[in-house]
């Protein structure tokens, strides 16, 4: 048994959520003052104990006190009592009192669905506890079955609202910065989602999705994904079961409306799921199957609805009050979705996270932190998922599109100064190759590319996120939008045929190849060359070519005999020349006996 600061024991733990694990516990001595309820020494008592992230972040641990006085001030006969609020070290703990049975979806999954009266007496219940927060400022913001208690005593199953205040704890800066959020896609309002601000309406569109719940066995909006959920609670209407009485359907669609402005107040709709529970029982006086089909009038949009108060310390509006979208970390890993309705820890939102691959729920604001006005989406505008995905692919397209100047690059920069090395060995260094996400000129003329030997191919590997987030993140891959959203780019260089498998299985480095396009230009690398003598080489040997044909001209062919010298070669190559210069020697005589006659007498 581990103590908990010096007035609790917990004993056994009795179940796990995303943020932290409720056990129950053991009161050892009387609370202090500090504590709501005092409690007595071997009172058994529930006790959350917050996971070590939200421990350790400061942010919570001050809102957590901060926020004490409204947590422990929460009474209400539908709400579970938070008794005292532990800071210990790094441990950050609520102990409650402690409800003997089972929350609604363990019930819903062991028992089956309620009947419709059955469910609407509960949903007003809750509905009765929503209105108490709600008129004290206090919004859940995690309204799920998996929050509402089934306290059984004496016969009765009296729902209890729990969880209150966890959302807004989770809320801090840090983590939104850098951590996760809380919350389940199964029952997320459409204004969550999108990163819009937050009224206690939040809690209305969750009280309709748990009703809906509790007739039929399963939230309106499922699916695969938890970004597929989301989409569905953005765009899609919920459809009535054939089985759902009407007026208790008049109710569920006006919770469900997708504009928060259009819901009803917590007060409304207890006294409305009354009046249904009264008019659409076997037993029902005709004056109340009227009033119940008459429901609607009583469903009037909330006109002044409890605001989430805006996070101080965050700049960007809608991006703190999020309470979530995506699952991921412990409780669900990023692109796994738990369709039981688990909350979910999520991925940062917000604008302070620049280079994250999931949605950002900021929203327009997000992107633009001097904005004043809270983010509003515009119908037309692409969803911010897909907004933040195709910003993603963006980036991933630059990043492979982007040319690398040869100048800056050493592996292409070498090959100029020495003899080239062989494409295998190029290969392999390509994934460390930090350039290629530096920004470079446009493209010069570079007559001597190699792309098939330095492999675009391999950066794009080298830049998929380590799957990935993850993720998200990652998400990530991790969180896989529906097709149609984002369709990875194909640029063409990654679709040339990749030389880089049949190079890693060449063991040794190969000689440089004298097919080498560059070996012209190569030419200091020669050791004959001689600088200044490149024509005059030539000359040299085309004249010992001349000399050594010549050669062989006159002594393997009767061309010795035609001429009639009888010479050999030397000899006759040594006549020749006497002859050429006494040739010449005579020229000049006869010019210089010309020119004195021309100069003579006339
Ligand atoms: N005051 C309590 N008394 C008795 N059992 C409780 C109490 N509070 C919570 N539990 C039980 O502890 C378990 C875990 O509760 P917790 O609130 O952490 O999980 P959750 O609501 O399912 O998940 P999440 O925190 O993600 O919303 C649940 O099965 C719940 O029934």
């Amino acid at each position: 048994m581990r103590p908990v600061g010096s007035k609790y024991l917990l004993e056994e733990p009795l179940g796990r959520g995303a943020t932290g694990t409720v056990w129950r516990a053991r009161q050892r001595e009387t609370a202090g003052a500090e504590a709501a309820v005092a409690g007595q020494p071997g009172e058994t008592v529930a006790i959350k104990v917050l996971k070590e992230e939200l421990a350790n972040d400061a942010d919570v641990v001050m809102r957590f006190l901060r926020e004490r006085s409204v947590l422990l001030r929460l009474t209400h006969p539908n709400i579970v009592r938070t008794r005292d609020l532990v800071v210990e070290g790094d441990l950050l703990a609520l102990v409650m009192d402690l409800i003997d049975g089972p929350d609604l979806h363990k019930y819903i999954r062991e028992n089956g669905p309620f009947t419709p009266v059955a469910a609407c007496l509960l949903t007003a219940q809750i509905a009765d506890a929503l209105a108490a927060s709600h008129a004290d400022g206090v919004v859940h913001r995690d309204l799920k079955p998996a929050n509402v208690l089934l306290d059984e005593r004496q016969g009765q199953m009296r729902p209890m609202l729990t969880d209150f205040g966890i959302a807004r704890l989770a809320d801090s800066p840090g983590l939104t910065r850098t951590h996760e959020f809380v919350g389940t896609p199964a029952y997320v309002a459409p204004e969550s989602a999108e990163g819009r601000p937050q009224t206690s309406a939040v809690d209305i569109y969750g009280a309709g999705i748990l009703l809906y719940e509790l007739v039929t066995g399963r939230p309106p909006f499922a699916g695969a994904t938890a970004l597929e959920v989301l989409h569905r609670h953005l765009s899609e209407e919920p459809q009535r079961p054939s089985t759902m009485p009407e007026p208790l359907w008049t109710v569920i669609e006006r919770c469900l409306r997708k504009e928060p402005d259009e819901r009803p107040s917590a007060q409304s709709l207890a006294r409305a799921l009354r009046v249904v529970a009264a008019g659409i029982g076997v037993h029902s006086a005709p004056g109340e199957v009227e009033a119940a089909l008459g429901v609607g009038a009583l469903l009037a949009p909330d006109p002044s609805p409890a605001p989430v108060p805006q996070n101080p310390d965050q700049q960007v509006p809608g991006a703190a009050d999020a309470t979530q979208v995506l699952p991921t970390g412990s409780a669900a890993p990023m692109g796994t979705y738990d369709p039981n309705g688990a909350t979910s820890v999520l991925p940062p939102v917000g604008a302070d996270d620049a280079t994250s691959v999931l949605p950002s729920t900021g929203g327009p604001a997000a992107a633009d932190p001097t904005a004043v006005m809270p983010p509003v989406q515009q119908p037309d505008a692409p969803h911010p998922w897909q907004t933040q995905l195709r910003a993603a692919r963006e980036r991933n397209e630059q990043t492979q599109m982007q040319y690398l100047d040869p100048s800056e690059d050493p592996l292409r920069r070498r090959p100029q100064r020495q003899a080239p090395p062989p494409p295998p060995r190029q290969q392999p260094q390509q994934p460390q190759r930090p350039p290629q996400y530096r920004q470079a000129p446009p493209p010069a003329p570079y007559p001597q590319q190699q792309q098939p030997q330095y492999g675009y191919p391999p950066q794009h590997q080298a830049q998929q996120p380590p799957q990935h987030q993850p993720q998200y993140a990652p998400p990530p891959p991790h969180y896989q939008h529906p097709p149609q959203q984002y369709q990875a780019p194909q640029p063409p260089q990654r679709q040339q045929p990749a030389p880089a498998p049949a190079p890693r299985q060449q063991p040794a480095p190969q000689p440089p190849a004298p097919r080498e396009p560059r070996e012209p230009r190569r030419r200091s690398a020669n050791p004959m060359h001689i600088p200044g003598l490149g024509c005059l080489k030539g000359c040299l040997f085309m004249v010992v070519l001349f000399v050594i044909g010549g050669w062989l001209i006159w002594e393997l062919t009767p061309l010795q005999e035609w001429v009639g010298t009888g010479r050999g070669w030397w000899d006759q190559m040594w006549a020749m020349g006497s002859g050429v210069v006494d040739w010449i020697s005579e020229l000049g005589e006869t010019t210089g006996t010309g020119g004195s006659g021309s100069g003579g007498t006339p």
